[in-house]
């Protein structure tokens, strides 16, 4: 069983070996994290070489040496060639994060497939079992949460950390369960921004605080 965690990979070396089908797509998931990505491999697609553009990444036009995956935090695993992938996993310490493309149990870590809006991820794993249905339930999910729950979490963090801000611990907590109300959710979601706020504040002003 894998164990589902959500890293922060900000400023964190991240290495791809290989630059086809398989790297490109783990070049997707990386956009926007803030991680510093190398790719090595001798060639690349179109879409790689932009995805790593976007990312300021390096890439390394030739074979994978055991030295590149020093001080790397996640080692993705892509060639089409088993000798040079398992050459990349004896080249691995047992702390660092590696994923074999071409063999998943070689590895120790694999991708989760993920919703987000905003601050709010919903991740979907079946542990290998069948990433197809990880597809399906992803596109169930991205179905039920609407692009604006994006607002709606933003909103959410603010109303918070007024509240956490301005009432004190013992009325807080029931204030904070009722920010998650229908209502609500329905403003942001029309752009009616003020009446959510007006909203809270009233809630505020009942509490007495
Ligand atoms: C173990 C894992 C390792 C890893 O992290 O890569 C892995 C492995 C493999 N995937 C394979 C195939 C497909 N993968 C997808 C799609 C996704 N695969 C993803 C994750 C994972 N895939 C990890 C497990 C996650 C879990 O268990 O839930 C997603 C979630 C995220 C992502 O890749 O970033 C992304 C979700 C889509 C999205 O986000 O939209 C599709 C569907 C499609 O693309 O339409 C197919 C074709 C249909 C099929 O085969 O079911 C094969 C067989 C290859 C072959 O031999 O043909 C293997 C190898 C094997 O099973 O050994
Ligand atoms: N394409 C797929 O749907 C899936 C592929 N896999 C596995 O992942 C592997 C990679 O798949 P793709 O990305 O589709 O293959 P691909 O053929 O598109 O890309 C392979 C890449 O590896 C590079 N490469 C070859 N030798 C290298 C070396 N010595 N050092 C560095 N890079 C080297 C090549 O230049 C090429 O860029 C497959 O061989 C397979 O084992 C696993 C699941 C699905």
């Amino acid at each position: 069983m894998y164990y589902p965690i959500a890293l922060n990979i900000e400023r964190k070396k991240i290495v791809i070996v290989g630059g086809g089908m398989i790297a490109t797509q783990k070049l997707r998931t990386l956009q926007g994290y803030g991680a510093y990505v190398t790719l090595i491999s001798p060639t690349i697609t179109d879409e790689a070489k932009t995805l790593l553009q976007a990312l300021d990444g390096v890439w390394h036009e030739r074979n994978f040496e055991k030295d590149d995956v020093n001080d790397a935090f996640i080692v993705f695993v892509a060639t089409n060639n088993k000798e040079v992938n398992e050459a990349v996993s004896a080249a691995v310490n047992a702390q660092q994060l590696i994923l074999r493309a071409d063999d998943v149990s070689q590895g120790n870590m694999l991708n989760q497939a993920v919703v987000r809006r905003g601050a709010l991820s919903i991740a979907v794993c079946t542990d290998g079992a069948s990433p197809s249905l990880t597809r399906k339930l992803k596109q169930r999910l991205e179905e039920q949460f609407p692009a604006s729950y994006d607002a709606y979490v933003s909103f959410l963090a603010q109303a918070r950390q007024h509240i956490l801000a301005n009432v004190p611990r013992d009325k807080s907590r029931a204030l904070l369960g009722r920010l998650v109300d229908e209502e609500l959710e329905q403003y942001v979601a029309q752009g009616e921004l003020q009446r959510a706020w007006a909203t809270v504040h009233k809630w505020l002003d009942e509490a007495n605080v």
